[in-house]
């Protein structure tokens, strides 16, 4: 086995050392839910019998107690592509689990954002605190004890991440997740970007516009670039908490529903009642989660895992902070393009290797923990197997030996960029974000004069009145999660990615967030502090000369500091009433920082 790199041996020990104490309450915590927490044979006959009282034919099971009941947590609906298959997948799972002698019952359903219908929209304020919404969503599922195993529906953005907050707080059940995989590809993702920058300089209109991205998003199953949602199937994988290669096998296949079917009947051998027993909260432990950020890194996945990984880990015990990123970044690199990092969506990139190659290239390289407790009961090398049905049978076969396509794959050590896809920038405005792996290197560090905005909207109405053709660095404040709840900003990158591509040197520098598709325009995101409550960020002014550097680092407004200190910092605009925005308010008040993970929920729970 490969020695592990020394880097990633170090920040896997500063973060074990740093949550000592954390991990420690943590764990008793789901020793205790395990001994004496609210289980099926400690309930009182009636809330037993409120529990199977519609379970048909599993009832006598249920009630015997002698096998395990498997909570399913579905976070299904019919506005997120990738979730709608997820509607006959209860009543396919109660099958998988009466074929082992157990049972299964839909404990609950979460809701579900698709951040493509609210992207731009109102909506897009309440998407980062849906997460915790999902998270308190799950914990109501499972607070009725009734469960000795659960089985996680979900695939999206904040969807995972909020069914593994839930979910770690019931550590002590074995937990496997369930995904539904890709949509076949449509339109290619660079097509739909092209339309889009011609519809922004107002050179095609409304109805090609829509038939384009009704070409690209065209049916059921997860979008195709890889964003936040493909970047949590890639997490999970490099977790372990999937069964081997689940992540990308097309939904509605026979294969699909085999793979499916494993994950069932695995999940009920890992029980406490077993002889194999792997509780969530172990099987999330320092090396999963510094597994996590490898696989994000050396994959160029979504940057909003920045804030969601921080918060996972903290619902496990675990203290992530973005120094860990960082220099992760410098020890791991870019072995895999897929758009918006290249050309190539989640399917080419699963055709031409996936999972099987970024796992055994990463493992081989000693840049991922392979030692880690898998759902699958194997090491973790063992994961980069492809499954493939024999008949009937699902069956793993070792992943050929490819002459991978080298667009879209490399091994660490021939990668496409030596370092990771994300580093952190400093400064006197605070610490951001900044992903390079979709940035051209010329163009990673900008210097320019700032035009400050709060609103997103604001921006746009100034791209159009040619505002903006000019080397700049467009500054939108009041974005943060106590000011509105921390949006993708997503909708400024086809006008950015225009006055880039007309030759002037562009940045956006933020306290708000970006899609996992965005890519092209280099970014300073999730600026903190942000600007309510002070962050410096609120202090800019139009025309203050801002840099920023990805190789260096660093995020600065270049003012004297007196100056600066000086300044008086904008007013916030008023709080933002309707689409339901008014009932998230508690969620803003209480939000903790970026880095934190953006949680009031997570912060008045002390955790
Ligand atoms: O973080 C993400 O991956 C995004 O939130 C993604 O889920 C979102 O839906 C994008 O908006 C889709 O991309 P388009 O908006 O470009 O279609
Ligand atoms: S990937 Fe984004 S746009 Fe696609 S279904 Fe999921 S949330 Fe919606």
């Amino acid at each position: 086995m490969t020695e592990i790199h020394p880097e990633v041996a170090a920040v896997t020990d500063r973060v074990i050392e740093r949550s000592r104490q954390t991990r420690r309450v943590y764990l008793d915590l789901i020793e205790r839910e395990r001994e004496g927490g609210v289980h099926r044979p400690t309930l009182a006959c009636g809330n037993l019998a409120h529990g199977f009282a519609a379970a048909g034919e599993d009832k006598a099971a249920i009630r015997a107690g002698r096998s395990m009941n498997i909570g399913i947590v579905t976070a299904y609906n019919d506005m997120l592509s990738a979730h709608q298959p997820y509607g006959r997948y209860p009543d396919q799972i109660k099958v998988f689990a009466r074929e082992r002698g157990a049972t299964a019952q839909v404990a609950g359903g979460t809701p579900a954002m698709c951040d493509g219908v609210t992207q731009g929209q109102r909506g897009m304020e309440l998407s980062l605190f849906s997460r915790d919404t999902i998270a308190l969503s799950t914990a109501v599922a499972l607070s009725h004890g009734m469960f000795d195993g659960t089985a996680l529906l979900g695939i999206c953005d904040k969807i995972v991440p909020g069914l593994m907050i839930g979910a770690l707080r019931f550590g002590h059940l074995p937990t496997i997740l369930i995904p539904a995989g890709p949509m076949p590809s449509g339109l290619a993702n660079k097509e739909k970007q092209r339309i889009r920058q011609l519809y922004a300089e107002g050179k095609v209109g409304r109805e090609d516009l829509l038939e384009s991205e009704a070409a690209s998003y065209h049916g059921a199953g997860t979008c195709t670039f890889y964003g936040t949602a493909n970047s949590n199937q890639m997490m999970m994988d490099v977790m372990g908490l999937h069964m081997p290669g689940a992540s990308f096998i097309n939904p509605g296949t026979k294969l699909r529903q085999a793979v499916t079917r494993a994950a069932i009947h695995r999940l009920t051998e890992i029980g406490a009642d077993g002889n194999d027993y792997r509780p969530l909260g172990r099987c999330v432990d320092e090396k999963a989660i510094v597994n996590a950020v490898v696989g994000l890194l050396a994959t160029g996945g979504s940057t909003n895992h920045a804030i969601h990984l921080p918060a996972i880990a903290r619902a496990a015990g675990i203290v992530l902070d973005w120094e860990d990123f960082d220099r992760l970044s410098g020890a791991v690199p870019l072995i895999a393009r897929v758009y918006p990092n290249g050309a190539g969506d989640v399917n080419h990139f699963h055709a031409a290797g996936g999972m099987s190659f970024v796992i055994a290239s990463l493992i081989d390289a000693g840049l991922l923990h392979d030692d880690i407790l898998t759902v699958s009961g194997a090491r973790l090398r063992d994961h980069a197997r492809d499954p493939k049905l024999s008949g009937e049978e699902l069956v793993y076969e070792d992943a050929p030996e490819r002459s991978y396509d080298d667009t879209m794959l490399r091994t660490p050590a021939k990668p496409f960029q030596p370092d990771g896809g994300m580093r952190l920038v400093k400064g006197n405005l605070g610490r951001a974000t900044f992903k390079t792996s979709a940035v051209e290197e010329s163009r990673r560090t900008i210097e320019a004069p700032a035009r400050v905005f709060s609103d997103q909207d604001e921006v746009l109405k100034a791209f159009k009145a040619g505002e903006l053709e000019r080397d700049v660095v467009v500054v939108v404040r009041f974005q943060g999660p106590r000011a509105n709840g921390m949006p993708e900003l997503h909708k400024l990158t086809p006008p950015l990615g225009v006055l880039q591509d007309r030759g002037h040197k562009v940045a956006l520098v933020t306290d708000g967030r970006m899609s996992g598709a965005s890519g092209k325009v280099p970014a300073a995101i999730h600026l903190s502090p942000e600007a309510i409550g002070g962050g410096p960020i609120a202090k800019i002014r139009d025309g203050d000369i801002v840099r920023l550097s990805a190789p260096e680092g660093r995020l600065e407004v270049l003012v004297d500091a007196a100056e600066l200190a000086a300044r008086e910092g904008a007013a916030a605009p008023p709080a933002a009433f309707g689409t339901g925005r008014e009932l998230f308010a508690f969620m803003r008040h209480g939000a903790d920082g970026a880095e934190q993970g953006g949680s009031a929920m997570l912060a008045a729970a002390g955790l």
